[in-house]
C-alpha cells in the first residue's frame, strides 16, 4: 500500500493555488507512488472558490488524489500536514506602505506558523510562495514552536527557472544545457542572478553569452520579470508561480541528483549571510533537506549583489521585529 502524504495549501480559492491543485493531484510534485490528502485553507471570502477547485478535483478522479478536505481554520487545515504550501497572503494595495504589507501579512504568517508548529506531522516541510515570500516564511517559521528551522523555505525557483530560460534563449541552447545559475538574496527587485558559475554544455555560460549582458541587462531583467508579466498579461505570473512551487517542493522531497538549483533557507551564515535570515543560495537536495552548494568563488561584483538583497532582507526583518511581529 503506497504511503499517504498530507498537503495543506493555503489561498486555495485563488489563482496560483488553482494552477497548482490539479497538478499536484495528478503527481506531478511527488511522483506516481504516492496518494496525497489534500486540505485547502482559505479565508471566508475565499470558501467559495476553494469550494469549486475541490469539486472539480473530484471531478477529474485522480487516481492518486484520497481526499480533499476545506476549512478557514489554520488550527484544522493544518493537522498532520507532511507538506505546507503558503500561498495565500496579502497582497499591496493602492495606498499601501510597506509597513502596513509587512503588518497585514505578519497577522497571516504568525498565527499560520503557530498552527504548523501545534498541528503539523513530526516531518512537515514548508514552502512560502505569497510575498514577500523570505521574510513571510521568517514570520511563520519563528512562531512554529517545535519544528527545525530548516523546514522552513521561500520560493525563488520561479525566479531560478526564469534565469535559466532567458540564458537559453540568448545563448540558443536547451534550457536542458544549463546548470549552475544561482539566485542570491531576496525574492525581490534586489535578487542577484547570478551566472558566474552556471554552464551550457559543461562548458562556462559567460564564454557564450556576453559578460556585460550578464551583469546588466540579464541581471534587470530576471529580477524584474515579475512585473514584465504583469504589464504584458495584466496580472501576475500564475502558471509559472504554480509550476515552481510544485519543482520546489519535488526537488525537496524527491531529490535534485548531482544539479543544483536556487531556494531560499535559513542561514547558517553561509557566505556571509547573517545567521537566522532565510534568503535563497545555491542548494541541492538528498531527499532529507536542502543542502547549500558551499564553496563557490564570490568575486567583488557578486560579493556587492548579494551584499545589497541581503541588507534588505535585514531591513524587512528589523521592520517585522519593530512591529513586535518577531521576537
Ligand atoms: N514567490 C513567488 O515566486 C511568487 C509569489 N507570488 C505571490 O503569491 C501570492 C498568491 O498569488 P495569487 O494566487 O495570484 O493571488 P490570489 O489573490 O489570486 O490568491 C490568493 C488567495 O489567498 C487567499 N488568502 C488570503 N489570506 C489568506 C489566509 N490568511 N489564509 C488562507 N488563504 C488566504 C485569498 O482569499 C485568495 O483566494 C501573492 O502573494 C503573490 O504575490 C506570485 C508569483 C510568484
Ligand atoms: O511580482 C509579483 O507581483 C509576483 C511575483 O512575486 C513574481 O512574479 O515573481
Amino acid at each position: 500500500m503506497a504511503q499517504t502524504t498530507t498537503i495543506t495549501l493555503t489561498g486555495a480559492g485563488g489563482q496560483i493555488g488553482y494552477a497548482a491543485l490539479f497538478r499536484i493531484a495528478a503527481g506531478d510534485m511527488l511522483g506516481p507512488d504516492r496518494l496525497i490528502a489534500l486540505r485547502l485553507l482559505e479565508i471566508p471570502q475565499g470558501m467559495r472558490g476553494a469550494e469549486g477547485a475541490a469539486m472539480e478535483l473530484l471531478d477529474c478522479a485522480f487516481p492518486l488524489l484520497e481526499s480533499v478536505e476545506i476549512s478557514d481554520d489554520p488550527n484544522v487545515a493544518f493537522d498532520g500536514a507532511n507538506i505546507a504550501l503558503l500561498i495565500g497572503s496579502r497582497p499591496r494595495t493602492a495606498g499601501m506602505e510597506r509597513g502596513d504589507l509587512l503588518a497585514a501579512n505578519g497577522a497571516i504568517f504568525g498565527p499560520q506558523g503557530r498552527a504548523i508548529g501545534e498541528h503539523a506531522a513530526d516531518d512537515v516541510r514548508v514552502a512560502v510562495v505569497g510575498n514577500p515570500a523570505n521574510t513571510n516564511a521568517l514570520i511563520a517559521q519563528q512562531h512554529a514552536a517545535g519544528v527545525p528551522a530548516e523546514r522552513f523555505s521561500a520560493l525563488t525557483r520561479l525566479d531560478h527557472n526564469r534565469a535559466v530560460g532567458l540564458l537559453a534563449a540568448e545563448a540558443g541552447a536547451s534550457v536542458r544545457a544549463v546548470d549552475g545559475i544561482t539566485i542570491w538574496g531576496n525574492h525581490s527587485a534586489t535578487q542577484y542572478p547570478d551566472l558566474s558559475h552556471a554552464t551550457i554544455d559543461g562548458r562556462p555560460a559567460l564564454e557564450t553569452v556576453d559578460a556585460a549582458w550578464a551583469r546588466g541587462p540579464y541581471i534587470e531583467r530576471v529580477a524584474k520579470r515579475g512585473a514584465e508579466i504583469i504589464e504584458v498579461r495584466g496580472g501576475s505570473s500564475v502558471a509559472s508561480a504554480a509550476n515552481a512551487a510544485i519543482e520546489h517542493v519535488r526537488d525537496w522531497v524527491l531529490g535534485t541528483g548531482d544539479r543544483r538549483t536556487s531556494a531560499a533557507v535559513v542561514s547558517r551564515g553561509e557566505y556571509g549571510v547573517p545567521e537566522g535570515l532565510i534568503s535563497s543560495f545555491p542548494v541541492r537536495s538528498d531527499g532529507d533537506g536542502w543542502r547549500v552548494v558551499e564553496g563557490l568563488g564570490v568575486d567583488d561584483f557578486s560579493r556587492q549583489r548579494i551584499d545589497a538583497s541581503v541588507a534588505e532582507l535585514v531591513a524587512e526583518r528589523d521592520a517585522v521585529r519593530e512591529l513586535g511581529l518577531i521576537p
